[in-house]
């Protein structure tokens, strides 16, 4: 039995389907009951709310996907969040049925709200137990968001329903394939838009049919991490063998001015996915991407780091050898290889953290 307002707010979400602007407004309203919030939609889907900006979808018919769809782990970075928004109001008011579970994970909402990056840590690099590091403020809003994500996630790959409302006809959850999306949009232009991040696999082979899923939403651009980090696409992919990605797609817009049309393919692709409806993706040829491997992962060091090229700079500009990119008391950081790329320079980041990516061109076996 939930309270009368839980029973409003569930009337509220079946009708107006607004999750994520109930979230923002009135976090508290999802975290009121002992109980978990689930309800059932008219088409059978069940509908669990985890916490605020985190809902996971059950359809009738269950597919063999687990998929995550998470957006505003950076507060100020909207076209995603705009897309997911739109597709948890779909879903809610039966415009559109699941042919997979999904989850949705809006991150950062206080960051959404002044339309910032973060509050106080940079919630992308407090994954996999970063957030309990004694080098991040533990205060922070970031931290207690990270770990509130990390056990959504786990629950949602390894144990999805509650006793309560588990189908008879349940299965057991390791019939599922894992994808995770992480959709964000950079601070600077770039010169290849859409591109995805490919968290470090340790030696596992990287998967070109979601390669070439990737290209059938636009993404036509893969950065191969060489090492661990401690972003959400990672954790997942680490922890959980998920296919997991960074997706890049497009520049950083208030909420509201996104031109929409260029995110068409990756909307009608998303959707199509979830929705477990046929895609149409090309076999993977390696002529219709450009695939680059990290180079160099430069890390600010001094308060005094500059970059050695100007602010508008776009992603993936290149350099020749030698050049210098950046310099800070004690260290200057110089392209490696004639072609060497950049990507995500920011000399605006806290000691310690990545200011730059560099990139240089490669192919997969
Ligand atoms: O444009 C920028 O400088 C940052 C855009 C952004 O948020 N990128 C992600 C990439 C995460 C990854 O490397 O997988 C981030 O910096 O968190
Ligand atoms: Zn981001």
């Amino acid at each position: 039995m939930y309270t009368s307002q839980t029973n409003q707010l569930i009337d509220q979400l079946a009708s107006e389907g607004q999750f994520l602007l109930l979230s923002r407004r009135s976090s508290e309203l999802f975290t009121a009951e002992k109980d978990p919030v689930e309800f059932t939609l008219s088409n059978g889907t069940l509908v669990h709310i985890v916490a605020p900006g985190i809902i996971a979808f059950t359809p009738e018919e269950k597919g063999n996907k687990a998929i995550i769809l998470s957006s505003g782990i950076h507060g100020n970075e909207t076209a995603p969040i705009e897309i997911c928004d739109q597709y948890v109001v779909d879903i809610l008011t039966c415009k559109i049925t699941l042919g997979h579970r999904v989850l949705f994970i809006f991150g950062n909402l206080p960051a959404m709200d002044k339309a910032t990056r973060f509050v106080d840590e940079n919630l992308n690099r407090l994954f996999s137990q970063a957030h309990s590091s004694a080098s991040v403020n533990q205060n922070a809003y970031e931290c207690a968001r990270a770990k509130e994500l990390e056990e959504a996630v786990e629950q949602f790959y390894n144990a999805p329903l509650s006793n309560k409302i588990q189908p008879a006809n349940a299965t057991p959850q390791d019939d599922e394939t894992r994808y995770h999306y992480d959709l964000h949009t950079a601070i600077r232009p770039s010169k290849n838009e859409k591109f995805a991040v490919y968290p470090y696999l340790h030696g596992e082979s990287h998967s070109k049919e979601q390669l070439s899923f990737l290209l059938a939403c636009g993404v036509d651009t893969f950065l191969l991490s060489g090492s661990s980090t401690t972003t959400f696409s990672y954790f997942s992919s680490r922890q959980f063998n998920a296919h997991a990605f960074t997706v890049e797609l497009g520049k950083v817009q208030p909420f509201g001015q996104n031109d929409m049309s260029r995110f068409t393919a990756v909307n009608t692709t998303l959707r199509q996915f979830i929705c477990g409806e046929p895609l149409i993706s090309k076999p993977y040829n390696n002529d219709d991407m450009l695939i680059y491997r990290v180079n160099q992962v430069i890390n600010k060091h001094s308060d005094d780091f500059v970059l050695d090229f100007s602010d508008d700079l776009p992603n993936f500009s290149t350099f020749e050898k030698g050049a210098l990119l950046a310099h800070e008391t004690g260290a200057e950081y110089r392209a490696q290889y004639d072609g060497e790329a950049v990507v995500f320079p920011n000399a605006n980041v806290a000691l310690g953290q990545r200011a730059i990516l560099t990139v240089v061109p490669t192919t997969l076996d």
